[in-house]
């Protein structure tokens, strides 16, 4: 038996004692992926109750990079970036840019397996999918642990993603093989038909708030239509993705199907250039979506914009109030706010706004925050320091404007001395606020709901549609006329009916207005990561004018 086998049959064993023993081993020795992945993915251990990981204690030390079939090694150590482990402040690792050898070794490597990749049958595509599906499944634990090591929040949120993660590639492994045209009848026996066609090596550019979910959303539709990926995480969160092409290279697919290269904006920017890319699929803010879409524009490349948002949330006073508050808060708090669709605007009719805020502040004040690797906890750090004083700019500023904190907008130091440098702050309640503040107009991205009274459907539908933004938007009523009548007339690509940020893979997500276009999921996605060939059969003469 290996080391890591009687390791993990202690941890299996159930005795606390022995277990903490053997957790403490695993970090002194600075764990590998590949060491802690055998670790987990040994049957012996039921992973609900295991935790592998702890706050604090891990180190990155492998290479980022993945083209070619296997993690690559930066080509020099230029601008590096440290990358911070937002719970206590630590550098994880060292974030290291591509330059252009680089991306252009990833291109070529993606477009070598896109020949082989694209030429397979869309059955044969399915089944890798689907055991790429089923092994992210598997390591579903482990993955979920460093991904809250790098973004910081909560593991109960991170397990989640990553679900939705594989549920998405089982979704698009499953429409793989139905991909198909049409045939059309013409006259005197001739005919046309329809071919859907990838569209060559896909660019994927995510953001920091959901890694290893972009990088499913945007791979799984790409890769079901027979086409290759080049993927770049944030600089702040390059810790995970590398082990989706990973488990794309166990599952199957063709050497340099998927590739991960890391960098900030230049990198980002050689990737949009690269005549070889056919495509950019981009999640993050309006002003990098506008110089994505100006870049693309030059070689007419179609782009994918998932951006920014400050998205309405209705609740009129035939609502039922529980669901409303929970909704609120569901559409507020997930990910420390770091929710592009979040809907940090929440009109509530006049009539039933102080028991409203009487309830949502309670509950808000009982917000678990701490160590997000405990399963107790409810909110985790925010990404970064900078970001942290950002938000709480935003609250200083809602002050001076006149709105009042009913509660939290303070920066938080948990009790535990190893969260002490952690990026955490106090889940805040704004009240008294007004159309024309800061803090009701732009994106904070952080746990900061502005709370404003409405008195009637009419002005508040005016109100809600008043912003550049249409990412989502909610409404909570009794009547179900009024739901229905809201959603037609607000300007948003997602409209929530008595609840919030419910996104199944099943469903399309994308913005209206200046929070892009395209879309994620969905069977619609397939029409953005491929291309329609017609084909014209003639059966009998050519009829000639000349
Ligand atoms: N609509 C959606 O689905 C989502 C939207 N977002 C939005 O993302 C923002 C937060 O994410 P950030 O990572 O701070 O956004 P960001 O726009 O700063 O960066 C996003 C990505 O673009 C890259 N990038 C930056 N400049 C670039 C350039 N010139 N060329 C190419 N790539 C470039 C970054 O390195 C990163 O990978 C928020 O505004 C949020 O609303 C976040 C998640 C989901």
């Amino acid at each position: 038996m290996t080391e890591a086998g009687r390791m993990t049959q202690q941890l299996g064993s159930g005795q606390p004692s022995r277990r903490k023993t053997a957790r403490a081993l695993c970090f002194t020795r600075a764990l590998t992926f590949a060491k802690m992945a055998e670790l987990l993915r040994t049957p012996l251990v039921p992973p609900a109750v295991i935790r592998s990981a702890s706050t604090g204690t891990l180190e990155v030390k492998e290479p980022l990079n993945f083209w070619c079939g296997g993690r690559v090694k930066p080509k020099d150590m230029k601008n590096t970036e440290p990358v911070y482990e937002p719970a206590t402040g630590r550098v994880l690792c060292q974030m290291v840019p591509c330059g252009a050898e680089e991306v252009d070794k990833a291109i070529q490597s993606a477009q070598s397996a896109f020949l082989k990749w694209s030429k397979l049958a869309g059955m044969e595509r399915a089944r890798i999918m689907l055991e790429a599906a089923r092994i992210i499944r598997e390591r579903r634990d482990e993955i979920a642990e460093l991904e809250v090591i790098n973004n910081g929040k909560s593991i109960t949120e991170a397990a989640v993603d990553i679900d939705v993660a594989w549920q998405c590639i089982e979704y698009y492994a499953g429409m793989a093989g139905t991909l198909a045209g049409q045939h059309v009848q013409l006259p005197g026996g001739s005919f046309a038909y329809t071919r859907r066609e990838p569209l060559g090596v896909c660019v994927g550019i995510g953001a920091w708030n959901y890694p290893f979910q972009i990088a499913a959303w945007k791979s799984a539709p790409a890769l079901a239509c027979g086409n290759a990926m080049v993927f770049k995480p944030s600089p702040m969160t390059p810790v995970t993705v590398v082990m989706l092409a990973e488990i794309y290279a166990e599952a199957g697919v063709p050497e340099g199907l998927f590739n991960v290269v890391q960098g900030g904006a230049e990198t980002g920017t050689l990737l949009c250039h690269h005549p070889l890319v056919a495509k950019v699929s981009f999640t993050g803010s309006v002003p990098t979506g506008k110089k994505i879409m100006e870049m693309s524009a030059k070689s007419v490349k179609p782009v994918t914009l998932e951006l920014g948002g400050k998205s309405p949330l209705i609740i009129f006073k035939d609502s039922e109030m529980e669901n409303a508050v929970k909704g609120a808060l569901m559409a507020n708090f997930l990910s420390q706010g770091e929710v592009c669709c979040n809907g940090t605007r929440v009109f509530v009719q006049r009539e039933i706004l102080p028991k409203f805020l009487e309830d949502v502040v309670k509950r808000t004040k009982a917000i678990q925050i701490g160590d997000p690797l405990l399963d107790g906890t409810r909110m985790g750090a925010l990404i970064s320091q900078p970001h942290l004083d950002r938000v709480l700019g935003f609250i200083t500023q809602a002050k001076k404007e006149g709105a009042k904190v009913l509660c939290g907008g303070e920066p938080f130091v948990p009790t535990d001395p190893k969260l002490h440098g952690g990026y955490f702050m106090t889940p805040c309640v704004l009240d008294n606020c007004n159309d024309g503040m800061t803090c009701v107009k732009e994106e904070i991205f952080g746990p900061v709901m502005s709370v404003l009274p409405f008195d009637t459907e009419e002005e508040v539908l005016q109100r809600a549609n008043n912003t550049t933004f249409g990412l989502a938007a909610g409404v909570f009523t009794r009547d179900v006329a009024r739901a229905h009548r809201v959603v037609e007339n607000l300007q948003a690509g997602t409209c929530f009916i008595n609840n919030y940020n419910v996104s199944p893979v099943e469903v399309p997500f994308g913005g209206y207005k200046m929070s892009g276009f395209g879309r994620e999921n969905g069977q619609v996605t397939i029409e953005y990561y491929s291309q329609l060939k017609t084909v014209v059969v003639e059966m009998g003469d050519v009829d000639s004018l000349f």
